[in-house]
């Protein structure tokens, strides 16, 4: 069994997740995903509305193959403690792919016990707009035993980052917004996102 792992602060989640999430679906016997802290980050919201937002996320997802699934017992912010949650889950026969943007290869040889990670896992890298793969960064990755795949898909050029500082509501699908101003959340980013409309 082949099992996708793909962790994001989902702060909020974007039609960027949802289109890798579509994509891993049609790849792999399985799809997990999560919504996480970063200790590289802080976050705007709390964690169980990220994990809510990101539910909304498959929920609005056409994946004929039914393989995707927000599992939230997962989160860790250290990604060795995620794979060890999955192992517990899954077994140790299945093969882990931990899926990770093109912008976090150059952050990933910090992360927490990154050989011992790397060797549990192949890591599967989803090109992102303005983030290119620099050979150089590849072979960081690989020295520290990293087995590394690139994905076909290009993502889609937007960010979680875009709709917190510019208000970029073109980055959302519809659910998510409405959960958002239900509860409230952004709110700079909501006036912003009005005071835009206005204009
Ligand atoms: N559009 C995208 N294309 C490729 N990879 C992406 C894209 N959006 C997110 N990712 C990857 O998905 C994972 C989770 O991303 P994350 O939740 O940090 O989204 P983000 O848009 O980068 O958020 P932020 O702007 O807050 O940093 C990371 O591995 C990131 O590289
Ligand atoms: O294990 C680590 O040290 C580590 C360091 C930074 C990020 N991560 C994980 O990387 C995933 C993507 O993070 P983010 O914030 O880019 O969405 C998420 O699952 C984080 O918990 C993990």
């Amino acid at each position: 069994m082949r099992i996708a792992l793909f962790g994001t602060s989902a702060d909020p989640p974007t039609a960027g997740h949802q289109e890798i999430l579509r994509w891993l679906s049609e790849r792999y016997d399985w799809v997990a995903v999560w919504a996480a802290d970063n200790p590289f980050k802080s976050h705007q919201t709390q964690l169980e509305h990220r994990a809510a937002m990101l539910r909304l996320l498959i929920a609005d997802m056409d994946a004929p193959k039914h393989n995707v699934a927000v599992t939230q017992d997962l989160s860790s912010w250290r990604t060795l403690e995620t794979v060890e949650k999955a192992k517990q889950h899954w077994g140790e026969k299945a093969e882990y792919t931990l899926v990770i943007g093109s912008d976090l290869i150059n952050q990933l040889p910090r992360w927490y016990r990154i050989e011992d990670l790397l060797q549990q896992v192949e890591l599967l890298i989803v090109p992102r707009p303005g983030y290119g793969i620099a050979e150089t960064s590849l072979e960081a990755i690989k020295n520290l035993g990293g087995k590394i795949a690139i994905a076909t898909l290009t993502g889609l050029d937007v960010s979680s980052t875009a709709y917190r500082e510019h208000g970029d509501t073109e980055a959302l699908i519809a659910p998510i917004v409405a959960y958002i101003h239900q509860q409230h959340l952004y709110k700079c980013q909501d006036a912003t996102t009005k005071r835009f409309q206005l204009r």
